[in-house]
This record gives structure tokens, C-alpha cells and sequence, in this order.
């Protein structure tokens, strides 16, 4: 694992800021023309960018390059960056928060070159740059994606020629996991080759960019088709496609295949991007979205098989979306493990069937469906919070060794290496 190195985020974000300075300046022509005229404005210039502001009687209102923001006077103290108040060291809050009057107003605002000072009726004072203020506001937050991400339909991700990495690569040399990472975040799935094909290695390469999440299925699973367990992953049947662990609470992040031996045909594995589907759903029936965005559903794993006995559920939407910009990060699709629905009113049942229709429509279209053999050597990681996999049927002997990643890890991996995620 990654031990943390702050200072390099910190001067990562800071290039990252200059350069919006530049991009923002260009854009500063009109902006007059948005201030009302009967309350009084503050206006001033600084470095090469215009600042206007007004003290509202119950927020602060701020015109920055461009960019009409609003604070709440309490997200003002709150976010106070005064030694007293917050440890730089450990970029944790010291101010209790509790302790501040919800209805507190400043005293006094003044702006000086580019730092705006607030004096509280306590005396306590607070300042912020406006490079700041604009970077961790509301406003800005909403044009901003949080994962950058390339949907992709079959022949999308072909002609995109994504290259798997070389195992060594992988395993040895910061740029051969970044360009893995890349293509993971980007696309959802991506692949090392030249794997010894064995659980050791399958294992190093894991714990390399991830914690592997250790489940009721063990931390690393091996399994063929010996009906040792009481899901149809354990037969040679065919899988539609689906997102495992769909009855945690909070399914898997990451899911690991490395196929070790296959004596036999068929068991190709598929390949659908849910991102695509949900963003087709999103553009031909945007209340079809909105519904799967917003009705929780139930998924359910009951085992009594020999010595193992589990009972699990989890409840959520099947499209999980992040409000305040309506991105998609997670999708639960799984029609096997989908539980009794028995929280749902029949009209809204009735609707939630057709939106779940149209969403399976887009999902089932052969012009989405990737499918790749597995091979031993070539190993497979699927961000299981976006990518449905499913297989074909088979026969013979077909080993395969995996695990699942905790989400929150791979992610810092990748930012740690100055990947946005
Ligand atoms: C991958 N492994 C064989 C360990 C488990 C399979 C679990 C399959 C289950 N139906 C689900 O979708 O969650
Ligand atoms: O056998 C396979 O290729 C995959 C089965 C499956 O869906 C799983 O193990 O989660
Ligand atoms: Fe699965």
C-alpha cells in the first residue's frame, strides 16, 4: 500500500488552480451587466482579476472571475483556515461547530489585493483567498465532474485500442500502474497480461493498487463448477450480465477474474459498460432515469449449502447518482439476486417496471456487449460500481481465481499518483 503524500496533491491542485486563473480571465468582458443596481457593491480589482461583492443581511455574495457564488455566513465560520481553527498539518477541523451561533453575521468585510478578511462579533477573524473561495464553492463544484470517465459501447472501446499492461510493468514501475489506473478509471475495465497463472500472483497484483475486501466467498476465491456454494457462479451455466454483491449494503468495489485453466469450450465472459446504458436511459426517457435514480430496491443472498449459511441483503437504487450534478457512481443491477419488491406503491411498481425494461433494452443491445475470452496469464479487473459482467455457458474444466478490492483504496492509489478520481 501507498503510505500518503499530501504536499504532492497540494502542489498538484495548486498547478491546477493557476491554470483556471488564466482560462477565467478570458471570460471577464460582460460581467457588469449581471449586477443589480439598488444595493451597494464593492468593487475592486485584483491581481489581474475584477471582484465584486455585497454583505447580504443573510449570506455573502461574491462576483469572481466570471462566477456568481453565494456563501452562507455559518459555511463562512465553519470553514475558517485560522490556526485556532484548523490544523494545516493534519487538514482537520479544530473548530466545534456546534459552538458557533447559526445566525452569525460578520461585523465587518473588507478585501485586500486578493484575500478577503471577515471579522466575526467576537473579534475572531477569518480570510480567505478569492482563488479559494471560488475553487470550494458550491457553484463551482456542480460544473465539475467528480470521475472522468469514457463511455463506451463495443466498438468504442475497440477502436480505442486500450493496451493491457505487462505484468512487471505493472508490479514494478510507477508509470506501468498509472497508465492500469488511467485506463481504469477512463473506462471501468483494464488488464495485465503476462500473469503468472497462479492465486499467488493473481494476489500481489491486487494488493498492489488496492486492499482486497475479504467477503463470504473468502478473500481469494477459486472456484469451477462444483456447485460448492449455493449461487449459479458455482455451475457451468450461462450468466446474463449483472453486478455482484448487489445484496451488500455497499456492493464490492472492484472485482478481480484471472481464469487459470479452461479444458473445454464456450465460457467466454461479457463485457457491458452500465454507465452507457444508464446514459442512453438518461437521453430517451430522462423520468425513466430519474425513477431508477430514486426507488430503493432490495437484493438478497440466501445460502444453506453444507457448512455455509449467509442471509444478505442490501437496499438502493439501481442507478446511484451524486445530486448536486446528477453524475452516475453507481449502478446495482442484478436480476437474479433482485429481492421481493414490497416497498413500492403498485402505480410507481408499474413505472419502475418499464424504466427497468428500457434500462435492460439498452443493456441487452449486441452493440454494447464486449466479450473477451480469459486466458491464463491475462488478468481481468472490472470497477464493479459501473461495468456489468456475465459468461457464456461451457463445458469441460474451467478454473478461475479472483477477489474483490475495496473502492475507497484503489481510488486513493490513483490519486496519490495524480490521477483525478
Ligand atoms: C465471484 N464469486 C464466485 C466469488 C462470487 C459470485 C457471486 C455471485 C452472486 N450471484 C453475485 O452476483 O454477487
Ligand atoms: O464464471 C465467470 O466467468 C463469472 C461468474 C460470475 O459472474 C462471478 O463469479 O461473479
Ligand atoms: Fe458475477
Amino acid at each position: 500500500m501507498w503510505c500518503h503524500k499530501l504536499s504532492h496533491l497540494q502542489s498538484s491542485l495548486q498547478n491546477l488552480a493557476k491554470g483556471r486563473d488564466i482560462c477565467q480571465a478570458l471570460h471577464l468582458s460582460n460581467f457588469k451587466s449581471l449586477f443589480p443596481l439598488s444595493i451597494h457593491w464593492y468593487h475592486t480589482a485584483s491581481k489581474s482579476l475584477k471582484c465584486t461583492w455585497h454583505q447580504h443581511e443573510d449570506h455573502f455574495e461574491l462576483q469572481y472571475a466570471n462566477t456568481v457564488m453565494r456563501f452562507d455566513y455559518i459555511w463562512l465560520r465553519d470553514h475558517c483556515r485560522s490556526a485556532s481553527c484548523y490544523n494545516s498539518k493534519t487538514h482537520q477541523r479544530n473548530l466545534d461547530t456546534a459552538s458557533v451561533d447559526l445566525c452569525i453575521k460578520p461585523k465587518t468585510i473588507r478585501l485586500d489585493e486578493s484575500t478577503l478578511f471577515f471579522t466575526w462579533p467576537d473579534g475572531h477573524v477569518t480570510r480567505y483567498d478569492l482563488d479559494w473561495l471560488m475553487k470550494n464553492s458550491y457553484e463551482e463544484q456542480k460544473q465539475k465532474v467528480i470521475q472522468p470517465r469514457i463511455l463506451w459501447n463495443a466498438e468504442i472501446y475497440q477502436q480505442a485500442q486500450v493496451p493491457a499492461v505487462d505484468f512487471h510493468c505493472f508490479l514494478e514501475t510507477n508509470e506501468g500502474l498509472k497508465k492500469f489506473l488511467q485506463n481504469f478509471l477512463l473506462y471501468g475495465i483494464a488488464f495485465v497480461e503476462n500473469v503468472p497463472p497462479t492465486q499467488e500472483h493473481t494476489e500481489k497484483l491486487a494488493e498492489r493498487i488496492s486492499l482486497i475486501r475479504e467477503t463470504i466467498y473468502g478473500r481469494m476465491w477459486y472456484f469451477t463448477s462444483d456447485f460448492s456454494r449455493g449461487d449459479t457462479a458455482y455451475t457451468k451455466l450461462a450468466l446474463d450480465r449483472h453486478t455482484d454483491t448487489t445484496y451488500f449494503q455497499e456492493p464490492c468495489g472492484i472485482q478481480v477474474f484471472h481464469c487459470l485453466k479452461h479444458e473445454g469450450t464456450g465460457g467466454k465472459t461479457l463485457l457491458v459498460d452500465g454507465f452507457y446504458a444508464a446514459q442512453q436511459v438518461l437521453q430517451k426517457a430522462p423520468e425513466e432515469f430519474e425513477l431508477l435514480s430514486k426507488v430503493p430496491l432490495k437484493h438478497e443472498y440466501i445460502e444453506n449449502i453444507g457448512e455455509c449459511h449467509n442471509h444478505m441483503i442490501g437496499v438502493g437504487p439501481v442507478l446511484n447518482i451524486y445530486p448536486w450534478n446528477k453524475e452516475l457512481y453507481l449502478i446495482r443491477y442484478n436480476n437474479y439476486d433482485r429481492a421481493i419488491i414490497n416497498t413500492v406503491p403498485y402505480d410507481v411498481v408499474h413505472r419502475w417496471y418499464t424504466a427497468h425494461r428500457t434500462l435492460t433494452t439498452e443493456l441487452r443491445r449486441p452493440e454494447n456487449e464486449l466479450w473477451v475470452k480469459l486466458k491464463p496469464g491475462k488478468v481481468l479487473f472490472i470497477d464493479n460500481w459501473r461495468v456489468l459482467h456475465g459468461r457464456e455457458s461451457f463445458t469441460g474444466y474451467r478454473q478461475l481465481c479472483g477477489c474483490y478490492l475495496t473502492r475507497d483504496d484503489i481510488l486513493n492509489t490513483a490519486r496519490l499518483l495524480g490521477l483525478h478520481a
